[in-house]
């Protein structure tokens, strides 16, 4: 009789992608971060990360799979590589792990996929290696590999203000349908905030929370309609002038009836709200006719922040 070996023990952790529903930018500081307002909203779109152990010395490896994955480094410039590093580093053990992410959330279109991939390390890493780090000790160190990277742990609804990195979770009701248009080709977040202040100079005015009422109304109420007209981006013009053809995808999806349509986030994604799931379907299959995204994505918003599967 042949004995199998045991598998190694593995965790597999999910996190989501965002929706900037608002986002509000100031001016640049010295440290070249710009203050933001913005209300950060969790989409069911997800990255799935499987931390397994592997022999002590081993260091850390990447595999990735999804339709896109042949964008994503594997290197330790990889936002996933980062977070195991950095949390070994921060409780003193070797970074021992193999990583495997299954991407669900477009690479690149300003969704925070990759900052989901950092989250669901996190957990992952520290459930394997039994750190026992408290959610707050995480999210300290979330924030140090990229300012949308602490909302993807926590997920649900939340206004980010800071970098992005300070978070109060907000309320929302109901579930919210939108259809996503992305493009093969990105756009780089530190280029789109560039452009930002090229177009706005020192001039942009401090933001302001207050601006937000009737979105988090909105949000309270679990009103579509009342949502879609409170979307707001101060980075949409910078993303429109990189990336001019953008504005077809918004138009179309406003003649489809989209409650709402912006560039998401840095973009080049952009984000529609639709009335249902039918809604939705019918303005992603618009942009397709229509050849205004490269790829079409339909789904729902809010959903849970980094949690072990
Ligand atoms: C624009 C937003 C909106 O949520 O996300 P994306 O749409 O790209 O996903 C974020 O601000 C992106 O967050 P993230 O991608 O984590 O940025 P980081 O890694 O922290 O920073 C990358 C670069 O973006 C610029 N940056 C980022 C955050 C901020 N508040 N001000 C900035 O100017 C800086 O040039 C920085 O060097
Ligand atoms: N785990 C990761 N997944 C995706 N991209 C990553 C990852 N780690 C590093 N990157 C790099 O970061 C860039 C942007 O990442 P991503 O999070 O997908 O987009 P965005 O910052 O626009 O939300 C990618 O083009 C890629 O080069």
């Amino acid at each position: 009789m042949t004995l199998a070996a045991a598998p190694s023990p593995s965790v597999r952790v999910r996190a989501p992608g965002k929706v900037n529903l608002s986002l509000r930018v100031g001016p640049v500081e010295e440290d070249g971060y710009h203050p933001l307002v913005t209300v950060f909203q969790a989409v069911a779109l997800a990255e799935e990360v499987t931390a397994t152990e592997v022999a002590d010395g081993a260091g850390i490896s990447v595999t990735v799979e999804g339709p896109q994955a042949d964008r994503v480094p594997l290197d330790a410039t990889n936002l996933a590589w980062r977070a195991a590093e950095l949390l070994a580093e921060h409780v003193g053990i070797s970074p021992d792990v193999a990583l495997h992410l299954a991407k669900g959330v477009p690479v690149a279109g300003g969704m925070a996929g990759g900052s989901a991939d950092a989250a669901a390390t996190l957990v992952a890493c520290d459930a394997l290696w039994g750190t026992g780090l408290s959610r707050g000790e995480l999210s300290t160190l979330a924030a140090v590999l990229g300012s949308d990277v602490p909302f993807a742990l926590l997920g649900h609804t939340a206004v980010g203000t800071g970098r992005g990195h300070l978070l109060t979770p907000a309320m929302s009701r109901g579930e919210f349908h939108w259809a996503f248009a992305t493009r093969d080709e990105g756009l780089s977040t530190p280029a789109v905030y560039r452009r930002f202040d090229e177009l706005c100079g020192p001039t942009a005015p401090p933001v302001d929370l207050v601006d937000d009422n009737p979105l988090m109304q909105a949000l309270r109420a679990g009103d579509p309609s009342a949502l879609g007209a409170a979307l707001h981006n101060d980075l949409e013009p910078a993303a429109l002038d990189l990336r001019p053809e953008l504005e077809r995808t918004l138009e179309i999806a406003r003649n489809g009836g989209a409650l709402g349509a912006m560039v998401s986030g840095s973009g080049p994604t952009v984000a529609a709200l639709a009335r249902s799931r039918q809604h939705a379907l019918a303005i992603a299959a618009t942009w397709t006719a229509e050849d205004a995204a490269d790829s079409v994505w339909c789904t729902t918003a809010p959903a849970a922040g980094a949690r072990v599967l």
